[in-house]
């Protein structure tokens, strides 16, 4: 599909790559409805936050009829199906806290699941491409792309919170737009040597990326810590390297063993693995190895975009050699905007999980959870580990580490200082 990408005689362009100008990663216009053979699907996954509180949502999914996935054709069907089953998966597995996990999805939901996730190349299970990308409409077609004039087409419990959650990280995403529509430019210049256009690029490209920033700190307007902590978090994890579902889970009808997967996070997101490649941040091994795991949980596409990025010619050599002081700076603007966007989602991660993670404990140490304290009754499995299972701040300090190191040599020491 993306060969001719690579090939350095044809531009560089995001035709191929299902990335759209105007929204990039972004799903333009989910289906918000399936063929009406669908409607059982449909009627369980709107209900998912209300059936989980009254404990009857793996009532209601054990006796889901079987559905045949032949009838989805379009690629947005697909999409609207899988984010459906996999809301209802979500809700499936965790339903009873991390004390009464499941050990198999029933083959009603675990089949059609497994078939519509292979025909989209996605994992069966809820991604950051299901949850964000494809789980939007706008209130007002004609109006804008804001936190006002959007809603989630299906969520999880979490109530407002949950709603923040996901529309503040989709709109990081739609803040990176420009970075990514100018990534081309990046490219092309490059190859022919135009200095002037790289330099013009990355300017823009440093701009989106303070842009996501900027967007990133919507969160802490729009999603409760203490909510995320001890609500929401769970319905985001998985089921690999969790104590609470140590086998991992089968998925009835589809294989006897039990699979393991990662749970929904924004690692899943194409854009920051697209800039690490571009500016050539190199990722030490343990961490490296996580978020190259984390690309098998993106669209294809997408996937491949990153992969086609990595094997153009170094950009970073380019700066080096052209000895251009315009190119230099916005070469360095570009890390050093990264490195903060990566250290903002440091301090993030600290007001949303480890911070009221050491309450948790706190509380649990005293014996006694009070009532009114909902992070006590925040899965403790969770406390020490990301959403995808990882050792999450000497992780996320490691990476923000390594993207330091992309700095050109003369200014690094300067910019290490700064940043
Ligand atoms: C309340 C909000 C958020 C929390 C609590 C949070 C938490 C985490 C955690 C725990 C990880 C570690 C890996 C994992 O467990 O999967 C992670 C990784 C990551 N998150 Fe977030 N996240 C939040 C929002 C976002 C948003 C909006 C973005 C923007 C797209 C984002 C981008 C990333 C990236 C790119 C990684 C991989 C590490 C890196 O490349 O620096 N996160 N996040």
């Amino acid at each position: 599909m993306a060969a001719a990408e690579s090939d350095s005689r044809s531009l560089f362009s995001l035709d191929s790559y299902h990335v759209s100008q105007e929204l990039g990663f972004i799903l333009p216009d989910p289906l918000e409805e399936l063929p009406p053979y669908y409607q059982p699907w449909m009627d369980i996954a709107l209900r998912v936050p209300e059936l989980v509180l009254s404990h009857e949502l793996r009532f209601h999914i054990n006796k889901m009829p079987l559905l045949s996935s032949q009838f989805l054709q379009k690629h947005r069907e697909l999409r609207l199906a899988h984010l459906a089953l996999s809301n209802m998966t979500m809700g499936y597995t965790w339903q009873g806290g991390e004390s009464n996990t499941v050990e198999k999805l029933p083959h009603n939901l675990a089949v059609p699941y497994w078939e519509v996730s292979q025909r989209l190349g996605l994992p069966p299970i809820l991604t950051h491409a299901d949850a964000v990308l494809a789980n939007w409409r706008k209130k007002d077609p004609d109006g804008p792309f804001d936190m006002e004039n959007l809603e989630l087409l299906l969520s999880l419990p979490g109530g407002d919170s949950m709603r923040g959650f996901f529309m503040v990280t989709l709109l990081v995403e739609l803040a990176a737009v420009p970075a990514l529509r100018n990534i081309p430019t990046v490219i092309n210049g490059v190859r022919c040597g135009d200095t002037e256009a790289v330099a013009r690029a990355l300017e823009e490209v440093s701009q989106s990326i303070e842009g996501m920033t900027d967007a990133l700190k919507l969160m802490h307007v729009y999603v409760e810590p203490s909510v995320f902590y001890g609500i929401m978090r769970i319905y985001l994890s998985g089921w690999k390297d969790n104590p609470s579902m140590p086998k991992g889970l089968i998925y009835e009808g589809v294989q006897p063993e039990p699979m393991e997967f990662s749970g929904g996070s924004a690692a899943q997101s194409s854009l920051l693995h697209c800039f690490d490649e571009l500016l050539g941040v190199k990722h030490e091994a343990k961490s490296g190895a996580f978020l190259t795991r984390m690309r098998n949980y993106m669209p294809p596409a997408h996937k491949q975009l990153i992969q086609d990025i990595s094997l153009q010619p170094s950009l970073k050599s380019f700066v080096h050699q052209q000895d251009s002081e315009r190119l230099n700076q916005a070469f360095q603007r570009c890390v050093t905007k990264l490195v903060a966007l990566r250290n903002y989602h440091i301090n993030i991660v600290s007001r949303f999980i480890t911070v009221p993670a050491a309450r948790a404990r706190q509380l649990r140490n005293q014996g006694q959870p009070s009532e009114g304290e909902m992070i006590s009754r925040a899965p403790a499995a969770l406390e020490e580990r990301g959403t995808g299972g990882s050792g999450i701040m000497i992780f996320l300090k490691t990476v923000r580490d390594q993207t330091k190191d992309a700095f050109l040599p003369e200014t690094s020491k300067e910019m290490k200082h700064h940043s």
